[in-house]
């Protein structure tokens, strides 16, 4: 049986001592130190940033030579740290690539996706919502990560998730399917992470 639901658990009153804003900046944590993705000096893309717990794990990952890109359709509250930087964009917006463009147009290391739909309870339109989502992200994995480089894309399982993952799979030289310890108990969201992503002459479709 999983963990039931507790709103304000354990993760919820660490993230609160430790100053963070989100109880899912564990989930990051844990995930870049399970694997190596993200290195000082590197640059990232946060999508659905809001409110800033990925970004502050990513920002300190990172370090001072490196940048973060935080963007999500509701406002993040700023950061002091130079490197870290965030717009209120959504990403589904037919502008979005040339806004995102705007922001950084050279390649990225990571991009990072914990982008999550509203939910309606229907299970079949949630899943696809989030596919989406995801989609959307490894479109941009695609488009603008550089060969080595890695990605992360939360979906809900279910529905056409193993179509999707085969598509992380032509992408990346590594894909693995993760479930965080600070995911909540009900939840079922996993993490797809890509690693190593492929070079157009290894086999990985050109980006459009
Ligand atoms: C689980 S929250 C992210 C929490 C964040 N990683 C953190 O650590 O603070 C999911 C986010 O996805 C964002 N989101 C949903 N649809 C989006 C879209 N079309 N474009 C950008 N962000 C989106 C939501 O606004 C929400 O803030």
């Amino acid at each position: 049986m999983g963990k039931p639901y507790r709103p304000k658990d354990h993760y919820f009153q660490k993230a609160k001592q430790e100053g963070l804003r989100a109880r899912s900046a564990f989930k990051v944590d844990e995930l870049i130190k399970r694997f190596p993705m993200v290195k000082k000096g590197h640059v990232v893309l946060d999508l659905g940033a809001a409110p800033g717990g990925f970004l502050q794990i990513l920002a300190d990952a990172v370090g001072g030579t490196g940048q973060v890109i935080g963007v999500d359709i509701v406002a993040i509250r700023p950061f002091t740290q130079r490197h870290v930087r965030t717009a209120v964009l959504d990403v589904l917006a037919d502008d979005f690539d040339a806004k995102l463009t705007a922001l950084h147009d050279g390649l990225f290391d990571a991009v990072i996706s914990d982008m999550a739909p509203k939910t309606s309870g229907i299970k079949a339109t949630d899943e696809a919502r989030s596919l989406r989502l995801a989609g959307k992200a490894l479109e941009l994995a695609q488009k603008r990560g550089r060969p080595g480089s890695s990605f992360v894309a939360k979906v809900f399982m279910g529905g056409d998730f193993e179509d999707f993952r085969d598509q992380v799979r032509a992408l990346f030289e590594e894909v693995k399917v993760v479930r965080p310890e600070a995911t909540r108990g009900a939840s079922m969201e996993v993490y797809l992470v890509g690693l190593r992503r492929k070079a157009p002459s290894e086999g990985a479709p050109p980006a459009s």
